[in-house]
């Protein structure tokens, strides 16, 4: 066939498309005054999941030529859309732009919302528990350098919940307008540079590292500096213009952190959900083994345990612990209720559709 013969077949197809986009958006109109008038929320995790999971199955049926990655991000623009449509939504993320989270963020809401960049983890706590933005999205955990402990202190406070969860890949360049050979300094956040310890001291064992707030700051001062380099992903790198010298630099190639989106309400089970939680044990011997036994007789499986500092008083601590399994199954009520016999307070961070890495 020729290529005008196939573009013309291509603009008849194009055409089908966006006449049935506009009829789906009709539809998502009609959800979002439903919603509305039940006083529902408009962004519906567990729905957008189902969606998501059901068109990837089909696709795999159907041995479709797109790949399971390319239907996700074509669906997350189409129900980005129609998020926009329902209501004028605001996403706060922990800043500033170009930074990680900030790609967390809009691999979950998409290009059609709105973002606005926080400086701190407690700001974005902040905006979403008064109402000047809808949703939050902070880093809690990466593969390589565990928690992220602020975001797990402001839970201590804060009555937001966990309504969704983003896993992202992180990719580290080494980025700067310069050759290799004239780096003097590279900047980064030192998150970044826990987890290029090792290729740092291969390849670039004298220059100096200095550490500030973020990788989107790194950038910019790289950017504006004669002999400095900067290690950021690549939101930030194309933002400020410079070059990738050296790609994918992170020690483990599978680098991965895990975000929260937080908001007012948990999200509706999907039948493939996990549970946060936060306790404090009762102060005697082998209380938190025995708070932790109904996980194991009720075969839930336990998937990370943190602690923290109670900040109330000296040596206690708080327990951080995710679950599978959503917080209205019987089973995981069942456990929760073993638990809380052992704990002083027992408090549900989110329950929440499991989701795959982006
Ligand atoms: O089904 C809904 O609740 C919708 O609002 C529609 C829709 C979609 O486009 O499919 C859009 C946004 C929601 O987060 C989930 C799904």
């Amino acid at each position: 066939m020729k290529l005008t013969d196939i573009r013309r077949k291509i603009d008849a197809i194009d055409d089908q498309l966006l006449k049935l986009l506009n009829e789906r958006a009709d539809l998502v109109h009609e959800v979002g005054l439903v919603k509305r008038a039940e006083g529902s929320e408009i962004y519906a995790p567990e729905r957008e999941e189902a969606v998501l999971r059901s068109l990837t199955e089909k696709n795999a049926q159907l041995q479709g030529r797109l790949p399971e990655k390319s239907i996700r991000a074509i669906y997350r623009e189409i129900m980005s859309a129609s998020l926009a449509l329902e209501k004028d939504l605001t996403i706060a993320y922990f800043g500033p732009e170009s930074t990680n989270t900030h790609q967390a963020a809009r691999s979950k809401f998409g290009a059609s919302v709105n973002y606005t960049p926080k400086t701190t983890i407690s700001d974005v706590f902040d905006v979403v528990a008064r109402g000047n933005a809808d949703y939050g999205v902070v880093p809690i955990e990466n593969s390589t350098e565990g928690a992220v402990n602020h975001t797990l202190d402001v839970f201590m406070e804060s009555e937001l919940r966990i309504c969704a969860q983003v896993l992202m890949k992180i990719e580290n360049h080494l980025v700067a307008n310069i050759p290799r050979e004239k780096i003097k300094r590279v900047y980064s956040h030192p998150q970044v540079f826990g987890q290029c310890r090792n290729w740092l001291r291969q390849n670039l064992p004298h220059v100096e590292l200095i550490e500030v707030s973020s990788t989107a700051r790194a950038a910019e001062l790289a950017a504006g500096e004669a002999d400095a380099a900067a290690i950021t992903g690549p939101m930030a790198a194309e933002t400020h213009g410079l070059q990738i010298l050296a790609p994918s630099i992170q020690d483990i190639a599978t680098n991965t952190t895990r975000f929260l989106v937080i908001g007012k309400t948990p999200s509706p089970p999907t039948g493939d959900d996990r549970t946060s939680l936060m306790f404090c044990v009762q102060d005697k011997p082998g209380a938190l083994f025995h708070a932790l036994e109904p996980f194991n007789r009720l075969k839930i499986s336990m998937s990370k345990i943190e602690s923290r500092p109670s900040k109330r008083k000296a040596w206690e601590y708080f327990f951080f612990v995710d679950i599978d399994g959503h917080a209205s199954e019987e089973k995981v009520q069942q456990a929760l209720e073993g638990l809380s016999q052992h704990c002083t307070f027992v408090k549900i961070l989110g329950t929440y559709p499991k989701t795959l890495p982006t």
